[in-house]
């Protein structure tokens, strides 16, 4: 009699011991998943951070931040502790819990130095005058983690352009020595008078580094690399109008008249190649534009490895 009753009491008033320990389980092995998913690159450390931050119940969220830190590519124990550190968030934290700036933070990381992103090859072309130097340079200010090209040329320097920064300036001789030995990722003859090229070294040392690289290069330049790199993520600078893109190439006011009907032709060509590209930027504003660049970039290095 009293046995049975004993054993009654406890089934109704405490939960079952084995249940809870399933459910714990269940998560550990969720957490886990997540975190190999993570290592192989099958799953972005945004999308992870985004979902956890998405839904507070939920099985990103309940992963510890060095946890998290510490499944992405190159990260050993040591980079996790300091990076912990320098975005001033408690070891004991899990993702779900970090407040907004701290989000921010590690969005700011991920944006920059996040070990998982792949580094990619960007061109960035357009008729002349459209402002593809203009916009490259306001990439070249904000965004200091991209790497440009400088391409050499047989063209003369324009007043204020500075051998190696611009251009290297080089003479037709030492452009066809640098042709013979193989120097250049690509190089074409553009608006039928000079020969403009890309180092193919210094490229392929920032990538190697783990840099992006952007080439501002002609329509010939980017079916080369598009040849050649096939991943390479190739962006279309257009004009607002045509109007407009002739007001900037006078503006500029660095060609004769000659040269500007020149490239004025080249430029009806390039105009009509801009479904080979992966998209197409208008240059309204210089600041939008370059924006617009970046978040391209930003996402082609996001995309996960095959
Ligand atoms: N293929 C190729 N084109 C380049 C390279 N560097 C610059 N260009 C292109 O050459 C063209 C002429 O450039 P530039 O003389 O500076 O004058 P712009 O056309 O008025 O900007 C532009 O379309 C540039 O994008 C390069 O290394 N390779
Ligand atoms: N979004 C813009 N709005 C107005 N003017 C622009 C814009 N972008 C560039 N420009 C101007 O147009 C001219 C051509 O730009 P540039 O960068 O030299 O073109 P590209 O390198 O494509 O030949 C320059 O005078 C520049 O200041």
């Amino acid at each position: 009699m009293t046995g049975s009753r004993d054993r009654g009491v406890p089934e109704r008033s405490i939960p079952d011991p084995g249940a809870a320990g399933r459910a714990a389980i269940e998560a550990r092995r969720a957490r886990a998943a997540v975190k190999r998913a993570l290592a192989a690159g099958q799953r972005g450390p945004r999308d992870v951070a985004e979902r956890a931050w998405q839904e507070p119940d939920g099985v990103e969220a309940r992963l510890r931040v060095p946890e998290y830190f510490g499944s992405l590519r190159g990260m050993g124990p040591k980079r996790v502790e300091t990076l912990m550190r320098e975005l001033a968030i408690a070891p004991s934290k899990r993702l779900g819990g970090l407040g907004g700036l701290q989000r921010e933070r590690v969005r700011a990381w991920l944006d920059v130095v996040d070990p998982s992103r792949r580094p990619r090859l960007i061109v960035l072309a357009g008729p002349t005058a459209v402002g593809k130097g203009t916009v490259a340079q306001y990439v070249r200010e904000h965004f200091p983690q991209i790497r440009h090209s400088v391409s050499a040329t047989t063209r003369a320097p324009r007043p204020g352009e500075i051998d190696g920064v611009h251009y290297a300036f080089v003479s037709d001789a030492e452009f066809d020595r640098m042709v013979d030995e193989g120097e250049f990722l690509e190089w074409a003859t553009v608006h039928n008078l000079s020969r403009y090229g890309t180092p193919r070294s210094s490229v392929q040392a920032a990538l190697d580094e783990g840099s992006s690289v952007l080439l501002e290069i002609d329509l010939q330049g980017a079916r080369q690399v598009r040849e050649s790199f096939p991943d390479a993520v190739l962006l279309f600078l257009a004009p607002p109008s045509w109007d407009e893109l002739v007001r900037r190439l006078v503006g500029r006011g660095t060609e004769t008249p000659a040269e500007r009907a020149k490239r004025l032709e080249t430029a009806k060509v390039e105009l009509a190649s801009q479904p080979e590209f992966d998209a197409t930027i208008v240059n309204s504003d210089v600041a939008e534009a370059a924006h617009e660049v970046v978040e391209r970039i930003l996402a082609a290095e996001a995309e996960a490895r095959e």
